[in-house]
């Protein structure tokens, strides 16, 4: 924008800034600290009260009380652990080791070592037909396993197959009790409608559900550390975005107020996004409009000792427990918080997450609190009969936008969305990657903080051509 007409764009409206970054949502946050450290000057705006999104957890009464994300893991987020090194927070044992496994229900106990070596000794719930299946498929997976990509999962060989797709014609036990179970418990995924590229790409990167860490203080502490450091405006929701023909951008708040920006990242779900910004691009649409996102609630029950779930004598403890929708189909899953970090709640106490299956959710997202609780409890107890009579608070969580669906025509269109000119409106979110974890947001932030950074690089980068970065 030219000096003077920012000036006007300044008296007119009050606020003018460098960059703003609608949302702090790890992947906004990530995107602000980059461009902070590059020289600009972001400033972030949240819609809640607090930063986090996905990520945001509370201290209660000696609880951790986590509303999202439960965990991350010690390969396969490079991005994440660059951003934990920058900010301190790997010094002083910020990051916890996961001692405990996810486990499968079946038969009436849980079956430890799902997605971990210890599972192909137990078999982790799968049947002595579905073990041998799982290994053809292990084995047949292998020669695509290095051209399978965490940011462009669709081109990898396995296509745009869904994971039912995928495992169709093989022994039921691939679908019902391995691919199903942990697609729905941790991304709330239909395994009709999601793809299984990113899911495999994920499992490769990170070596299956191995070498898992959550953060001593809270899956909240990265966007906490990371917030200190920046210009971060909470209770301000954004409504409208606008570009302006001389270049720049008009950010219009649900309180009226405006701010103007040379450049903006819309650090939110994609169906947020589309409607923030009705006046996107044309090239952008396609894949804005494909991007659908999972819901899903999170009850989190504090409880007067530290439950645990049925399982064979002997085996390791299961703190993530995967419901198979064959076995139940309103629940997805239980975590047992205390198993995953001692100190998420106060000695002899426990803390219990219940999720949500699809057919609960589209039950419950608009029910209230007590009656979201009731219903779920009431199937939870089948795995854990004493929470009912443990339970001394809940806490209900709503997710309208809880994982991208990552379905055909998402990841069909996403590589000419990565490979779309770099403009003054830029995005982030895991979306961007099509893989529902923080590391697909972090990433998306560095990406979107490198692709304003390359306009300044560029002299014509006001007029176009604008530069393309490769994601
Ligand atoms: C129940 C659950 C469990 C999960 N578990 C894990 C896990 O164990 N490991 C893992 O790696 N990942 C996990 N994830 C995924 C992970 O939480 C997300 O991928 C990641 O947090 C997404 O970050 P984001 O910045 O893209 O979006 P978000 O966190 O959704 O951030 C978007 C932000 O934008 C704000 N916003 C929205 N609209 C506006 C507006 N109009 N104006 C201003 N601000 C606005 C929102 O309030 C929010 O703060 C989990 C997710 C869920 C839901």
């Amino acid at each position: 924008m030219a000096e003077a007409e920012a000036q006007a764009a300044e008296e007119e409206t009050g606020t003018h800034v460098d960059v703003a970054v609608v949302g702090a949502g790890i992947s906004g946050l990530t995107a602000a600290y980059r461009l902070k450290e590059a020289g600009r000057a972001p400033e972030v705006f949240e819609a809640d009260g607090d930063v986090g999104g996905r990520m945001r957890a509370r201290q209660e009464d000696g609880w951790i009380v986590e509303q999202g994300t439960e965990t991350l893991a010690s390969h396969g987020y490079p991005s994440t652990w660059r951003l934990i090194k920058d900010v301190g927070l790997d010094r002083d044992g910020g990051v916890l080791k996961v001692g405990s496994l996810a486990g499968v229900w079946r038969d009436g106990k849980a079956h430890a070592g799902s997605g971990h070596w210890v599972g192909t000794l137990t078999g982790a719930g799968l049947s002595l037909g579905g073990r041998m299946a799982m290994t053809g498929m292990l084995g047949g997976l292998l020669p695509s396993l290095g051209k399978v990509s965490t940011r462009r999962p669709g081109e990898s060989p396995l296509g745009l197959r869904t994971v039912a797709e995928f495992v169709d014609g093989k022994h039921p036990d691939l679908h019902d009790y391995l691919l199903q179970p942990a697609a729905s418990t941790g991304w709330a995924w239909d395994t009709r409608r999601s793809c299984v590229a990113p899911l495999v790409a994920t499992m490769v990167a990170t070596r299956g559900l191995h070498g898992w860490r959550t953060y001593r203080d809270g899956m909240d502490s990265l966007a906490r550390k990371v917030a200190e450091r920046l210009t971060v405006h909470t209770g301000r929701a954004v409504q409208e975005v606008t570009e302006s023909p001389g270049g720049g951008v008009r950010l219009v708040f649900a309180d009226g107020r405006v701010v103007t920006a040379r450049e903006v990242v819309l650090a939110v779900p994609a169906p947020v996004a589309r409607k923030l910004y009705p006046s996107a691009p044309a090239e952008e649409l396609p894949f804005l409009d494909a991007t659908s996102y999972s819901r899903m609630i999170r009850v989190t029950l504090q409880v007067d000792r530290p439950l645990a779930v049925r399982q064979s004598r002997g085996t390791k403890k299961v703190y993530a427990l995967l419901i198979p929708e064959k076995e139940d189909g309103y629940l997805a899953g239980l975590t047992f918080e205390h198993f995953k970090a001692a100190n998420r709640a106060p000695r002899g106490r426990g803390l219990v997450s219940m999720l949500s299956a699809e057919r609960a959710t589209d039950e419950l997202m608009d029910r209230p609190d007590e009656e979201v609780v009731e219903k779920l409890l009431g199937r939870a107890t089948r795995y854990v009969p004493e929470l009912r009579e443990a339970l001394i608070a809940s806490h209900v969580h709503r997710f309208p936008y809880a994982a991208p669906e990552a379905t055909p025509d998402a990841l069909r269109l996403q590589g000419a969305f990565l490979d779309r000119p770099v403009r003054a409106v830029e995005f982030a979110g895991d979306w961007v990657f099509q893989r529902p974890t923080s590391e697909a947001a972090v990433q998306a932030g560095e990406l979107a903080a490198e692709r304003i950074l390359s306009r300044r690089r560029s002299p014509a980068a006001a007029q176009g051509p604008v530069p393309t970065v490769q994601a």
